[in-house]
């Protein structure tokens, strides 16, 4: 489905009258208001999902972050009507999911972890197949999306083998294909790239792309891998403790980051001087140049940069360089989650 088929079945173009104007009202993807959901009762009671809102926009691909436990999957399952939430309401493409409104499952699906229940005897062909006719599509009208998805995910050499002969990467890839044959316009896929090698999980990157920003589908993207979170999403949400604790595009997210670590070296910094920065600046990395300089790293600067410069004239410091810090993703997550992601966690491990 293209874009903007997807806002002509989804939504509408209205006009305020105030301004003459004429501003898109498409109807969110996904609409979560006030969500609550907990699991046990009295004081051992979890709190999953905490008053949690969010609207999600056709054809957009948005990561899922936060540590384990943060609440994550309770809301995709919420999302999906698997779960029902104690408060609060969840909608997609304007239809409430409420656990007996089968009419709004017709455009969600999901690929919860890293995996979905291929039938490991069919071939291929014959799952997406299976999955289309259950979302009510007649698989022979579909035969060339069929195709064009086996393409573009490198399994047309492997359309008529059974599931189960392929490799572990393929079969995640025919998950993926599976949940996309459905048709549904909102797919939730989490882990989706786990177990693939470099190169495939690339493959799938790129068509997760494709897929938003050309066919119109909206993503949710849950993972705990944030090269792929950087390289794939549009639009980051970060939650902890149940609660959203960051909603921005991953360019704003890291910006922010950027402009509020510094990076200064000089020969002239000695220990002392390190102690005296340490005391009244957040200094966050100490460390030594192959050429025997030293490097430290000030986060929170801002303002206070003038400060911490004022400082080094002060000592007669001469700086031999400063930068600000390119941050990635995963420092913004530790920052505003106090959690490292299993990404640094269990370094090594393959996408
Ligand atoms: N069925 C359940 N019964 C009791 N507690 C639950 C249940 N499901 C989830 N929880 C608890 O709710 C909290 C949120 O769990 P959830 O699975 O939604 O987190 P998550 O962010 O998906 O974590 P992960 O990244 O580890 O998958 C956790 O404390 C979890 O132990």
């Amino acid at each position: 489905m293209q874009q903007d088929t997807a806002i002509a079945q989804h939504g509408s173009i209205a006009t305020d009258s105030n301004h003459n104007e004429a501003i898109e009202t498409a109807v969110p993807a996904l609409k979560l208001t006030n969500l609550s959901k907990r699991f046990g009762t009295g004081d051992d009671a979890i709190v999953a999902v905490d008053d949690v809102n969010l609207t999600i926009e056709p054809g957009s691909i948005v990561g899922l972050l936060g540590p384990n436990g943060a609440g994550k999957t309770t809301l995709i399952k919420c999302a999906l009507g698997i779960i029902i939430p104690d408060s609060g309401s969840v909608s997609v493409f304007g239809n409430r999911v409420d656990g007996t409104r089968r009419s709004a499952y017709r455009d969600v699906d999901a690929m919860l972890e890293g995996a979905r229940n291929d039938y490991w005897r069919l071939t291929v062909r014959e799952n997406l197949r299976y999955f289309a006719t259950i979302h009510g599509i007649d698989p022979n009208s579909v035969t060339q999306q069929h195709d064009r998805l086996l393409d573009r995910l490198e399994l047309t050499d492997k359309a008529d083998t059974p599931v189960r002969d392929l490799s572990r990467g393929m079969k995640q890839k025919v998950s993926l294909a599976s949940v996309l044959a459905g048709g549904a316009s909102l797919v939730f896929l989490d882990e989706p790239t786990l177990g693939l090698d470099v190169e495939s999980s690339r493959t799938l990157q790129q068509e997760l792309r494709r897929l938003a920003h050309e066919d119109g589908r909206t993503i949710v993207l849950s993972s705990h891998n944030m090269d792929v979170i950087e390289r794939v999403c549009d639009r980051v949400v970060m939650m902890a403790n149940g609660r959203i604790v960051a909603d921005d595009s991953v360019n704003e997210l890291l910006s922010d980051a950027t402009r509020d670590t510094v990076q200064i070296t000089s020969a002239d910094i000695d220990d002392r001087l390190v102690e005296t920065l340490i005391d009244r600046f957040s200094v966050t990395v100490v460390g030594e140049t192959a050429a025997g300089r030293t490097t430290i790293e000030i986060t929170h600067a801002g303002e206070r940069l003038y400060d911490v410069l004022d400082v080094l004239r002060n000592e007669a410091v001469t700086i031999d360089d400063i930068r600000t810090v390119q941050p990635q993703l995963e420092e913004v997550f530790v920052n505003l989650t106090g959690m490292e992601s299993e990404q640094t966690a269990t370094s090594g491990r393959a996408e």
